[in-house]
């Protein structure tokens, strides 16, 4: 009898392979497996599974003269061919049962383990005697989160559940979306990056240093998982609205592979978070003792370009074409460059230029619902014209241009931005960074921003400037002074960057603000009526994004796609929802908009002929679903 925790690593084995292989040529990825013996214990019996890469180099080994120096039978292992000079592997045995199993998060369920199980998997007295439902467990373990007050500690009891029961973590998140999100991602995913190096128990992810120049092929077959999806990366200099965080910014990839599950139904295994290290040029990092990372100043020009291409040649080699390359948290001098570069050859998406754009679109398209008017009749100014600002700003001038058949030059016009040196007027071109130069508009010079909002006179303004407190009361009321209902996005995060908060929008706008933040605001009471605030933040995006991507397997993602799923979450957007002011749908319902999300960048992927996953399914919604990840626990036999 073969445990069933191990039978699906069976699928693709080669039991009793035996032949001569250099040790170097073959790794299993996986040996694991219980067989009952006649007393009916396990006996531990060796199954590898290997690469599909390695396959034709064992077939031929295989086919080779057998030259066993040590006697015995020729065995999986390759020890018996190996000559006495060359090393051979310890290969350990592990058996999914017993203490192993409790201590596997991915098959772990904790008090859960049914009867049955117990006895099956060497489970009695190892745990206590009571048997419990995942639901109870979940309704425990939000009690026992709730009793911290510190957001740290609670982010620290998630990631501990994360690393003992991945299914109950994901149970748990997905069950309460709205309260947990802010503990795993904005804002206190930039709190435990600020102090990863301290609070590290167990590190995640997978980190690529300038040490593993020349070796990350070799790095990344370490990585236990071998059928990955989802890569995202970073190399933590840009994290959220506070700057150079090194190799500390591990926690972002993390934080957004957790998502691309709970929101998305990515499996686990098939999501891989990377942090390249090439330094950091942050001082308090480079003189703390407990810095985690390579302790220079950042690596730049062909260096860095070298390493970023060894990754992606490495990730291409090791995981196909179709593996998503989530670029996230790049600064803005490296961010579009590498986006252009490999947007032709991977499947590259960059999560604050592309993501953010399709979020944004999609909010601005519901806010019209309550501020009326075309989207071409809207004029937008942003504070902050980086990855974010000029992401949004060209999406949105691309949408005009699709639904006005204006072209592209004519209505990029519309929109206005302000960078660190004021509003980008024509007579800056020329020392403008490129992504800039599209919006150098003819103007007076103007420093300021309020003075920016009088001289323009936006409908939507919009923060991306990742710093705080910028939309003063002067700017709010200058916005309302015009505006019967001013949209105003303060998209910065984690919530000490935002532009401003929920309660200063609709005070100064006197209740009038139509506001959306990228971290979340509680609901406000002012002249008591109650506010609540959308959360205008790319992970209603990306997490069905991706999922369109795979399920259609797609190989590039194009901008009509990041256009189909501002479309299908705007249409997500109710009535009920539009009429507490509300311009994005709650998160409570975010894997069933992930679904819709995904199925239009499908349909689209299909419709472009970018699409592998021949023949089209008949229903993409369905058929979404239908792929998605469900963290409830699964029977053992
Ligand atoms: N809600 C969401 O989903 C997302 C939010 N964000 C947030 O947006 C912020 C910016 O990110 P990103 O665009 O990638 O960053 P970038 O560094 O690419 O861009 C920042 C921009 O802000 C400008 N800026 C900085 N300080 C000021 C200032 N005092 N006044 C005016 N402009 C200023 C910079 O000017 P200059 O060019 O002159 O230096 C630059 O143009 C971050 O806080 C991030 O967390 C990002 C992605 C998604
Ligand atoms: C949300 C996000 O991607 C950012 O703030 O960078
Ligand atoms: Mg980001």
């Amino acid at each position: 009898m073969i445990s069933s925790i191990g039978t699906h690593f069976l699928n693709n084995s080669l039991c009793g392979f035996s032949g001569r292989l250099r040790q170097s040529q073959w790794r299993p990825s996986v040996v694991v497996s219980a067989a009952a013996s006649s007393n009916g214990r396990p006996e531990e019996r060796n199954v590898t599974v290997l690469a599909e890469s390695s396959l034709k180099e064992i077939r031929d080994a295989a086919a080779a003269p057998v030259v066993a120096v040590s006697g015995g039978v020729e065995d999986v292992y390759g020890e018996d061919s190996a000559t006495e000079d060359q090393s051979i592997t310890p290969w350990s045995v592990s058996v999914a049962s017993g203490y192993t199993l409790l201590r596997d998060p991915h098959f772990n369920k904790g008090l859960a383990f049914a009867e049955k199980e117990r006895d099956a998997l060497y489970l009695r007295g190892l745990l206590p005697p009571v048997t419990v439902s995942q639901d109870l467990q979940v309704k425990k373990l939000m009690h026992n989160i709730r009793q911290y007050q510190v957001p740290l500690q609670r982010y620290m009891a998630m990631m501990d559940l994360q690393e003992r029961n991945e299914r109950l973590f994901y149970k748990l998140l997905i069950d309460n979306v709205e309260e947990l999100l802010p503990v795993v991602y904005t804002p206190t995913v930039g709190e435990a990056c600020e102090k990863y190096g301290s609070i590290l128990r167990r590190p995640q992810g997978l980190f690529i240093s300038l040490k593993e120049k020349g070796k990350i092929l070799e790095v990344l077959k370490n990585w236990p998982e071998k059928k990955i999806q989802v890569i995202v990366v970073t190399d933590g200099e840009r994290i959220l609205g506070l700057g150079d965080l090194g190799c500390q910014g591990m926690g972002i990839p993390v934080g957004k592979l957790s998502l691309y599950t709970a929101l998305g139904g990515i499996r686990p295994s098939a999501c891989l978070p990377v942090t390249i290290d090439v330094g950091t040029n942050n001082e308090n990092l480079l003189n703390d003792e407990f810095y985690i990372g390579l302790r220079q100043r950042r690596a730049r020009g062909q260096e860095y370009a070298e390493l970023l291409n060894e990754f992606m040649s490495a990730v291409k080699q090791k995981y196909g074409e179709k593996v998503l390359i989530q670029f996230e948290d790049f600064a803005n001098h490296n961010a579009f460059d590498l986006l252009a570069k490999y947007g032709s050859t991977h499947l590259v998406f960059n999560d604050d230029i592309q993501g953010t754009a399709s979020v944004v679109l999609a909010g601005i398209m519901a806010a019209l619902k309550l501020v009326g008017g075309s989207l071409a009749e809207q004029k937008f100014l942003f504070l902050g014209a980086g990855e974010a600002g000029t992401g949004i700003a060209e999406l949105i001038a691309l949408e005009m241009s699709k639904q006005t058949d204006i072209p592209l030059e004519e209505t990029r016009k519309n929109i206005w931005l302000v960078d660190s040196k004021g509003l980008i007027v024509r007579s800056r071109f020329k020392t403008l960074q490129h992504f800039k130069k599209p919006w150098a508009h003819e103007h007076e010079p103007v420093r300021d921003i309020v003075d920016a909002v009088k001289a323009i006179r936006p409908t939507v303004l919009i923060g991306s400037s990742g710093v705080g407190r910028t939309f003063t009361k002067d700017v709010v009321e200058a916005m309302a002074s015009f505006n019967e209902k001013p949209v105003i996005f303060a998209l910065s995060n984690p919530t000490s960057q935002s532009e401003c908060t929920a309660e200063e929008a609709y005070k100064w706008s006197k209740g009038r603000a139509i506001y959306a933040s990228g971290s979340p605001f509680d609901a406000v009471t002012y002249n008591g009526k109650v506010y609540v605030s959308g959360q205008a933040n790319n992970a209603y995006i990306f997490p069905g994004l991706g999922l369109g991507l795979i399920i259609s397997g797609a190989i590039r993602v194009h901008d009509d796609m990041l256009l189909a799923a501002s479309e299908a979450l705007a249409a997500e957007v109710t009535q009920e929802n539009l009429d507490k002011g509300l311009i994005f749908p709650p998160f409570t319902n975010i894997r069933k908009i992930s679904s819709h999300i995904a199925a239009k960048v499908a349909a689209k992927a299909y419709e472009l002929g970018l699409a592998t996953r021949l023949p089209q399914p008949k229903d993409l919604v369905a058929y979404a679903e239908s792929c998605m990840y469900s963290p409830s626990y699964r029977t053992y036999r």
